[in-house]
């Protein structure tokens, strides 16, 4: 399976640089054998699925709601990206449970909602810095796998550890890893043999300078990088450091 690289736009752009970005991107994606991602906000998913037609690089939301449809003043449901052009969503991103105090439990009834809606769901799980300095990364990254992935999990793990993301620290190549080892273990043990084929993705501070060696740790099946992917040419680079197959 090739790697997957997705960007995480998070809010940023508004619609003609997201426009001009998601061009720039499928302008010098021919060649590249990683798949290709790019997540705007959910404003911005229709005009870059149509900027992206006919180009190999999917478009993704970054959050959903849990329900279909309904009285949600504000929400993005899943059938709604899917109507707008997403084939994937990421949800339980650190930012959102921290900012939005989404539980393990309302994440999994998202992934549900946007497995039901025809999306790829991207899971993300991390542990915070205090939970790392106090040994409990694990623990914590275990629990959250349980918590936010339905059986049978038909979507990406993104492994994200808090620290690092945004603030230019990267974990080592030992510590993702580790980890990553650690998650292929629980996913086998959570899903059975299934849990082989899940890709893990990692993410926090992925830069074109860091990409080749992180790519290349073992259960590492792509990244997902934020401020990076704000630049068509780094992230271009970055994929084009990715294993493909
Ligand atoms: O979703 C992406 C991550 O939050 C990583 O963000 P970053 O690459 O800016 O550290």
């Amino acid at each position: 399976m090739p790697q997957l690289i997705a960007g995480n736009w998070k809010m940023h752009c508004l619609t003609a640089d997201a426009i001009a970005l998601a061009e720039a991107v499928a302008a010098g994606a021919a060649g590249i054998t990683a798949e290709l991602l790019v997540c705007p906000t959910a404003l911005h998913v229709a005009a870059v699925a149509k900027a992206l037609a006919g180009s190999p690089v999917a478009v993704g939301g970054q959050d959903c709601h849990q329900t279909p449809q309904g009285a949600h003043t504000g929400d993005i449901a899943a059938p709604m990206l899917r109507d707008a052009g997403a084939s994937y969503v990421i949800l339980g991103h650190s930012e959102r449970r921290q900012n939005h105090d989404e539980t393990d439990e309302l994440i999994r009834e998202k992934t549900i909602a946007a497995v039901e809606a025809g999306l790829t769901p991207i899971v993300c799980v991390g542990e915070t810095l205090d939970q790392r300095t106090g040994g409990q990364e694990t623990e914590v990254v275990g629990w959250q796998i349980a918590g936010s992935l339905p059986k049978p999990f038909a979507g990406v793990v993104a492994y994200e550890p808090v620290w690092a993301i945004g603030t230019g620290k990267t974990a080592t190549e030992q510590d993702v890893a580790t980890m990553h080892a650690f998650i292929r273990e629980e996913l086998v043990r959570q899903f059975g043999e299934d849990g082989h084929g899940i890709r893990i993705l990692y993410g926090g501070s992925v830069k074109a300078s860091n990409a080749a060696a992180l790519l290349a740790v073992p259960h590492v099946g792509g990244a997902l990088v934020g401020g990076a992917s704000l630049k068509a040419d780094e992230f271009l680079t970055i994929a084009r450091a990715a294993r493909s197959g």
